[in-house]
């Protein structure tokens, strides 16, 4: 009984339900990283308040579409390292089910019923129901609960694992695992193109897609100047696809300025991950990215991440690196890359940076 307490504290939606009038002290973020510390300029500049990541339509990918997609990707991954992708080919029946099972999950099922899937909290990445990302207690900490799924390959699927209401839970990840798989691997070819690459280059240097899928719950926050929903961070593995629900609160970091993602319920947002940033040696950088809270609304995002093995050693692709073009990171074997991201945190892309040669 005491622990199964103890669990329910450590989950922000409990301790949302009991009304604080302020956030635990272990969420308050120091006040150089707060989401509004340096406070947007009182009279933004037209083409600040216009800022927003490209969206780029996939239909119809015949030889002459496929040019401008390629190109309009190309520059997107130069500029931003993040994009929506629009008639992606992803039903948005699924999409909008994938959502509501989620939102069911956190919204209706008892908390003593959803700390059944309680993840393993001694360590990292582990599947299931929690809180905590890093494995350093003292960290400040996200005002956020997710659930992580184990989905590729087929191997690591077991769907036992995950919530077995609303009924057809399991059915639906299960096909949006299927479908985001197929539609990394699309992206990952457009982007090997988008470097004059082989469609298959970045794909061959990944290797076999090892996916998990992370279901983020933002309960409302008392505090939102003060917390974050998730700290800034630039994703492990090589691409990520993400839908957000229309509450609003991704921003990605851009020119130094953070700039919110507007939810478009029918588009995935696309993004880069710090593999990619070594395989393109550069070229292209990964994405660093934050969630925000809010003080009326609950958040949901499902981000399916796209990763090589633990045992797989990422470098700059071989067709990028040449005499003038020397390698410009350090090898790395992924799984080191995963544990040392645990250990030290994120802070920003501190990880990738400590790469570079
Ligand atoms: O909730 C979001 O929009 C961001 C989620 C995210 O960045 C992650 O899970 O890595
Ligand atoms: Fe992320």
């Amino acid at each position: 009984m005491a622990e199964v307490e103890k669990a329910t504290a450590a989950r922000v939606q409990a301790i949302a339900q009991s009304n604080p009038p302020q956030v635990p002290p272990q969420y308050i973020q120091p006040p150089q990283i707060r989401p509004f510390c340096s406070s947007p300029s009182p009279s933004p500049s037209p083409a600040r308040a216009a800022a927003r990541i490209p969206a780029i339509d996939l239909s119809g990918l015949d030889p002459t579409h496929r040019d401008r997609v390629r190109a309009e990707i190309g520059r997107a991954c130069r500029d931003w390292g993040a994009f929506h992708v629009t008639n992606h080919g992803v039903p948005s029946w699924l999409l909008d089910r994938a959502r509501a099972v989620g939102s069911s999950f956190f919204g209706d099922v008892p908390m003593d019923e959803k700390l059944a899937y309680a993840c393993d909290p001694s360590s990292s990445a582990t599947e299931g129901y929690g809180s905590r990302m890093l494995e350093n207690d003292d960290s400040v900490l996200d005002w956020r609960d997710y659930f992580d799924h184990h989905t590729l390959p087929l191997s690591r699927r077991d769907p036992s694992r995950w919530p077995s209401s609303p009924p057809d839970y399991r059915q639906v990840m299960a096909e949006y695992s299927d479908r985001m798989g197929l539609l990394a691997k699309q992206l990952l070819g457009l982007i090997s193109e988008s470097l004059g690459l082989p469609t298959s280059c970045i794909e061959r240097w990944v290797g076999e897609f090892y996916q998990n899928i992370t279901i983020s719950y933002y309960p409302p926050c008392p505090q939102p100047d003060v917390t974050l929903g998730l700290q800034a961070h630039s994703d492990m593995g090589a691409i990520t696809l993400l839908i957000q629900d229309d509450v609003g609160g991704l921003q990605v970091l851009k020119d130094r300025e953070w700039i919110t993602v507007e939810p478009l319920s029918n588009a995935i947002v696309v993004l880069l991950a710090d593999q990619t940033e070594i395989m393109t040696n550069g070229i292209y950088r990964s994405a660093e990215h934050r969630a925000i809270t809010n003080a009326s609304r609950a958040r949901l995002s499902i981000a399916t991440f796209h990763d090589p093995s633990k045992a797989r050693k990422i470098s700059p692709v071989s067709e990028l690196v040449s005499d003038s073009s020397p390698p410009r990171y350090h090898e790395v074997v992924y799984g080191d890359y995963v544990s040392s991201w645990y250990t030290k945190g994120p802070e920003g892309k501190r990880n990738v940076d400590a790469l570079l040669l």
